[in-house]
């Protein structure tokens, strides 16, 4: 990380050659950065406990029980924000007809928006039985028929980025009032020291907790006994003080959200160092905010990743989570500062298409698994073609799951090759996040598929036969 950090400011900015000099420590050691950081992470804590418009479940542990997490990340701009109602016969996506007589087969669920004033709101009319519905909460006898008040998990539309949008917000009042963003990319590399010592320490923390907890909070692996083994890849699931949980904190919170504002500074520094920002740092910004949107907006979908579900939270995440993803996922930002690539229309236009057509299909594999796994017999994924399990889950074998066994990963290398063309193809280390996102995927694609082969076994077998790519069509 810091190898990038210092090349990308260097002249020739040679990813495969040595460092242009080893900084010594007080470049990289600064008390301000480091309160910096802290702030940040407060702020974004603070976001993170506010109080929550809908709690979603997680998967299931191994003692059977689930964990509940605050999507605030979200709010309601549209359909599910917040969930309940009293259901009663009116037409599908009409308006909420008070007087309109009940009946007891039209029990429904009326998702209304909190922050259009619950008085409006769209109606949808899932059967009480499918998983969208959480629990019921409690049940009223009007003229003889029973009502319930449903709680429902959200099917992600219409959410917005409350996180995203309030920090855009403070950010947006501190540079109004003076805060000197554009100073930010100088500070980059105190500010990534201070973040890795942060990692740093809160992983050791996690492991002498993990020390504590009970087996059944155990991730799978980092449970070896070797210490350096089990700090690394951490000791316990989910660790949590209270409701606030850790890993899901890290993994969508500041590092994402800090990902974008360096980013923007980086913007705001070409634009005072050049007079505006190149149509190459435009497009990585954009490119860049809108997958960081996208996980926020689709924040709940982030439970059933392999990190949430599998891996525990020790060094390689907390460091990944905090450090890796602010400063190097902005590398092609920072690229771009110290040297600029013109791009013309007509390449800029090609490059969106391809980010266009990467997004389509992450967006599109992602949601349309979500989908069949929260409730199968939704009417966008109803027609496709399964394959049945022994643990009664099924898997799809048609639709994005049957081009590939890994059509969100192909998505995302697409969107990854779409944030580096705008730097050109004079130099290799905006290819970074490219070469090591390939080797990331294909690594977790190979875990992911160890797994699935546990799980499933000879169904597993099958749906390979069925779908011999993993992640490119005919090529592998
Ligand atoms: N930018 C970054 O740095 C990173 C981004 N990502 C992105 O995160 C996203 C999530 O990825 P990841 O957590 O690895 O896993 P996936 O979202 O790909 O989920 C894999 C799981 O999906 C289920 N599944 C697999 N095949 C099928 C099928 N045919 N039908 C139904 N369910 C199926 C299985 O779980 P089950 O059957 O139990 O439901 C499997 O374990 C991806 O889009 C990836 O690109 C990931 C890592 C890093
Ligand atoms: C430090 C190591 C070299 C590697 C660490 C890996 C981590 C940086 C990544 C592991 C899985 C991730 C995910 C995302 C970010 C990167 C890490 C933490 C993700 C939050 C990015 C946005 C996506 O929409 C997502 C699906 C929510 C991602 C989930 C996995």
């Amino acid at each position: 990380m810091f190898h990038l950090l210092l090349v990308a400011r260097s002249g020739p900015a040679r990813l495969l050659g040595p460092p242009p000099y080893l900084p010594e420590l007080e470049e990289l050691w600064s008390p301000w950065a480091l309160l910096l950081c802290l702030t940040w992470l407060g702020l974004q804590a603070t976001l993170y406990l506010l109080p929550a418009r809908k709690v979603a479940e997680g998967q299931e542990l191994k003692d059977k029980s689930r964990l509940s997490y605050p999507i605030n990340g979200a709010w309601g701009l549209g359909p599910c924000a917040e969930l309940w109602g009293w259901g009663w016969s009116p037409r599908p996506g009409g308006e909420v007809c008070g007087d309109e007589p009940a009946t007891p087969i039209s029990i429904l669920c009326l998702f209304y928006a909190q922050d259009v004033g619950g008085s409006t709101g769209s109606l949808h009319t899932p059967p009480p039985s499918t998983p969208s519905i959480a629990a019921t909460l409690c049940t009223r006898e009007v003229a003889g028929v029973t009502l319930r008040k449903l709680k429902c998990l959200t099917n992600g539309s219409g959410q917005g980025f409350q996180a995203l949008v309030l920090t855009a917000l403070l950010v947006g009042l501190g540079v109004l009032a003076g805060l000197p963003l554009s100073a930010l990319p100088e500070m980059l590399l105190p500010l990534a020291f201070a973040a890795t010592l942060i990692a740093f320490i809160f992983s050791l923390l996690l492991y002498l907790k993990a020390l504590v907890a009970p087996a059944s909070a155990l991730a799978p692996g980092g449970n070896s006994g070797n210490p350096i083994y089990d700090f690394f890849l951490g000791r316990e699931l989910n660790p949590r003080i209270c409701s606030f949980d850790f890993k899901y904190f890290c993994e969508l919170r500041p590092g994402l959200i800090g990902w974008v504002l360096i980013n923007l500074a980086l913007l705001m520094q070409e634009a005072e160092l050049r007079g505006s920002p190149s149509l190459a740092m435009w497009l990585v910004n954009g490119f860049q905010l809108l997958y960081v949107g996208d996980a926020l907006w689709h924040e709940e979908a982030v439970l059933t990743t392999m990190d949430i579900i599998h891996d525990g939270f020790g060094f390689m995440l907390a460091f990944g989570d905090l450090a890796w993803v602010p400063f190097t996922y902005s590398l092609q930002a920072q690229f771009l500062l110290y040297h600029p690539e013109p791009l013309g229309l007509p390449l800029a236009s090609v490059i969106c298409l391809i980010n266009a057509v990467g997004y389509y299909i992450f967006r599109g594999a992602n949601s349309q698994k979500n989908t069949f796994r929260k409730n199968p017999s939704d009417p966008r994924v109803a027609d496709l073609e399964t394959i049945s399990t022994a643990t009664g889950r099924r898997l799809l074998v048609s639709g994005w799951w049957g081009m590939v066994r890994h059509p969100n990963y192909l998505g995302d290398l697409i969107m990854a090759l779409a944030w580096s063309l705008p730097c050109g193809v004079s130099h290799l280390l905006p290819y970074f996040y490219l070469l090591y996102f390939t080797a990331l995927l294909v690594h977790r694609e190979a875990r992911d598929e160890q797994q699935c082969l546990r799980k499933y076994g000879l169904a597993w077998h099958a749906y390979c036969r069925r779908v011999p790519y993993r992640i490119v069509p005919y090529i592998y």
